[in-house]
């Protein structure tokens, strides 16, 4: 767990490690899951069914599993949501991995670490793995941490969902960031293939690897402030937003889950802007062009931008406006509780704003300050990849 440290340091940017567009390759060997008809009703039948072997501890008869590839898996947040972890099964291995919409490596702490940087971690033993001759990975994400190592052929389950042959990362060195958060055992990336940074070629994400077998080719993204939420795959779950959903075109050229609005408001101010930003799991802040984050600021009484704190600060006990963007057409809003992501030290005076500015990184940065507020549908159910935002 995190102690005070310099928040800014944990708050982290989104990844900026990506690999040169290639020809996506499929993972080595071939996985046993078999192709179902889509049909959200199908999957709901076949996952009573499952269940039902499942009680009375009997196997699950191949089609019914097959036609229950969907399900959810549990995201629970670090000291002040500065990440969620999420317990994923690789090879003989539980391990809690750290989703990532912003970079599209699954990488985990591994019997190749010394074993001092294997301290206080789950690793992934590389004995139940079949080694890829050759590949060999390394990445390095905004807020300064980084990882490498080689790739094994292995079985990763999450929730319901395995992929009986997923390129998995196994890490033989670690940055310092990765060896003291001792709650992360590793990634999960969950942008596009083309991102990854395996070479001489990259291999697929896990959504890629089990995206044709889910019921529909998307996850959901449902992040909670102060508590644990759920990832769901391969279904909507129409009961964790209001109204409706809002879907948006997503640009994957840069391997990102990028997307435009057209406006925002500073709580009922609202101001005509095309922003385009990212869905970005893996950030723990909302970072916006350093005129928005000004604008609203100067809403915030007492707050500054503190050089020696890295962003705006304001007092602890400061009343926060609610932000909204306005997507595909319709308004999404963060409370502006959401707003005060931590203390600065421990006297608790002193808070380190949600909002920061995204100077140096080139797009705006929608993370998990503003994903909790929403359900987040990573969707590629048709050849054009889309967002859909339900508000919470
Ligand atoms: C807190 N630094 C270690 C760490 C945990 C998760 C990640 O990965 C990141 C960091 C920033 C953006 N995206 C992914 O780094």
């Amino acid at each position: 767990m995190h102690g005070i440290k310099s928040i800014a340091a944990i708050a982290g940017l989104a990844s900026l490690a990506v690999a040169s567009p290639v020809e996506k390759r499929a993972t080595p060997g071939s996985f046993q899951i078999k192709q179902v008809q889509t049909g959200q009703k199908l999957a709901v039948g076949a996952v009573a069914y499952q269940k039902a072997y499942q009680k009375y501890n009997k196997a699950v008869p191949a089609v019914v599993a097959a036609a229950a590839q969907q399900g959810a898996v549990t995201a629970t947040p670090e000291q002040y949501d500065s990440e969620y972890l999420c317990p994923v099964t690789v090879g003989a291995n539980t391990l809690n991995l750290d989703f990532d919409t912003g970079s599209a490596d699954l990488w985990v702490f591994s019997s190749l670490l010394p074993s001092s940087e294997q301290a206080g971690h789950s690793i992934y033993n590389v004995a139940s793995g079949k080694k890829i001759t050759g590949d060999t990975w390394k990445i390095s994400y905004g807020d300064g941490s980084g990882a490498a190592g080689t790739v094994y052929a292995d079985k990763v389950v999450i929730g319901p969902v395995t992929a009986t042959t997923q390129a998995v990362e196994a890490a033989t060195s670690i940055s310092s960031a990765f060896q003291q958060d001792t709650d992360n055992d590793g990634l999960v990336g969950l942008a596009f293939s083309t991102i990854n940074t395996v070479s001489p070629k990259p291999v697929t994400t896990f959504f890629d690897t089990v995206k044709a077998n889910l019921t529909s080719k998307l996850f959901a993204a449902d992040l909670k402030k102060g508590a644990a939420g759920v990832y769901d795959f391969g279904y909507i779950d129409t009961t964790k937003y209001t109204g409706s959903i809002v879907y948006t075109p997503v640009d994957s050229s840069q391997g990102f889950w990028m997307f435009t609005s057209t406006a925002y408001s500073i709580g009922t101010t609202k101001t005509s802007a095309s922003i385009s930003g990212i869905a970005d799991t893996g950030t723990s802040l909302l970072l916006l062009d350093a005129s928005i984050v000004t604008a609203y600021y100067k809403k915030v009484t007492g707050s500054k931008n503190d050089s020696t704190q890295g962003g705006y600060t304001f007092p602890c006990t400061a009343t926060l406006p609610d932000f909204s963007i306005t997507v595909g057409g319709a308004v999404r809003t963060v409370p502006g509780s959401y707003m005060n992501f931590a203390p600065i030290d421990n006297t608790g005076k002193t808070c380190f704003g949600g909002i920061q500015s995204n100077a140096g990184v080139g797009f705006s940065i929608f993370g998990d300050i503003f994903l909790k507020s929403q359900y987040v549908i990573f969707d590629q159910t048709t050849s054009s990849p889309r967002l859909g935002f339900g508000q919470q």
